[in-house]
Order: structure tokens, then C-alpha cells, then sequence
């Protein structure tokens, strides 16, 4: 049976577009909105199935893509935002009225992936943005509330949709954590 992973997929996903270079995200409140201002293309779009990731009414997965935090700006609004837990990796920045999270940034310069923020590209009207590539964290959604034996069909659903399932991340992600590991012990 066929799943409803999230909407920014479950039609087809929209292509990255060439020469694309950014634009904004907006929060969703009805007014006062959270701009978040993103100047460049972004990397490594995916689903998360992780507990932690902001998700949409409805959606079994988050959508989430990386960019250079040197890229991104709080364009307007920001007194609205809150960091939800400081003592997680990422420092998920959320508008404190709507909930939605704008930004996630990684402060501990010793992390992998130390100088990417986390973007919800969803958020923003503009299409070119890198598309999605593969589904992160699938066995996680277990600890939402999905039911294992549902676990195949989402796995099928991700796999037509071309969203490789991964339980953890990506191969060339772990290669990244992998080779950072090692290079700095
Ligand atoms: N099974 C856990 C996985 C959480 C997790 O490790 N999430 C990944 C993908 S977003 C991560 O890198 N988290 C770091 C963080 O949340 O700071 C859950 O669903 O809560
Ligand atoms: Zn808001
Ligand atoms: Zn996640």
C-alpha cells in the first residue's frame, strides 16, 4: 500500500534547478511571520523520520536540506524565535507561537558537520531548491507512533518515490562522519 511520507514528495519531487541561488523561508503564522533569508543553492535534501526533525500537520517524515550557515539570515522577526534544546547537536531554532522550526545550527566545532544549518526548504515559495535524494532515519518513525508492520510499506512507498531508505543516513553522510572521526583523533 502506498504511504503518505510528506508533501513536498508524495506527488514527485520538484527538480533542483540550475543556477538556482537561494531565496527565503517563512514561518507559519498569520502574521508577524519568521523570515529566514538563505543566499545560496542548498545540499543533501532529504526525508527524516527522526523524532527531533520539525515535521508538518500530517507528515510521517521531515523534509531537510543543508546549507552553509555563513548563508543564512534572519531576515525579519526574530525576537519569535527559540532554540528548543540547547543540548542537542543541532540547535533547532523554532517560532515560538507556530512552532515551525526556520534553522537548525550546529554549535560544537568539533561536530562533522560543524558550519551547516539544517533548512526546512519547504518553507519557502520559491522552487529550484536541491531536491530530495534519499530517506534518513526510517526505523525512527517507529518511535512517533508508526506500527513496525507498517515499516514494509513505507520502505516500498520510499523506494518508488526514488527516496533510497537508510537507517541512519546516507552512505557518502556516513563517510563523511567516518573520515571526520578519523582524521581527528
Ligand atoms: N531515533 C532517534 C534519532 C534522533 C537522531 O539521531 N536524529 C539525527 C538526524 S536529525 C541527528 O543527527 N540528530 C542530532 C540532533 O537532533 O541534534 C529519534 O528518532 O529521536
Ligand atoms: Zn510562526
Ligand atoms: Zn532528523
Amino acid at each position: 500500500m502506498k504511504m503518505l511520507i510528506h508533501p513536498q514528495v508524495d506527488n514527485g519531487t520538484i527538480a533542483t534547478a540550475e543556477g538556482f541561488t537561494g531565496g527565503s523561508l517563512q514561518c507559519q503564522c498569520s502574521h508577524h511571520l519568521v523570515e529566514v533569508t538563505i543566499a545560496a543553492q542548498t545540499a543533501h535534501n532529504h526525508v527524516c523520520g527522526c523524532s527531533k526533525c520539525w515535521k508538518p500537520e500530517g507528515a510521517l517524515f521531515a523534509q531537510i536540506a543543508v546549507v552553509s550557515k555563513d548563508k543564512v539570515t534572519v531576515t525579519a522577526n526574530a525576537d519569535k524565535l527559540q532554540v528548543i534544546d540547547e543540548s542537542a547537536a543541532i540547535q533547532r531554532h523554532a517560532c515560538k507561537e507556530c512552532g515551525t522550526h526556520m534553522y537548525g545550527r550546529i554549535e560544537n566545532t568539533g561536530h562533522p558537520f560543524y558550519g551547516l544549518d539544517f533548512v526546512h526548504t519547504e518553507l519557502s515559495k520559491q522552487q529550484g531548491w536541491s531536491a530530495p535524494e534519499f530517506a534518513a532515519f526510517v526505523s525512527s518513525i517507529i518511535e512517533s507512533g508508526t506500527a513496525p508492520e507498517e515499516m514494509a510499506d513505507v520502505r516500498a512507498t520510499l523506494t518508488d518515490l526514488g527516496l533510497v531508505p537508510y537507517d541512519c543516513l546516507s552512505p557518502v553522510l556516513m563517510d563523511v562522519i567516518a573520515a571526520h572521526v578519523t582524521n581527528n583523533q
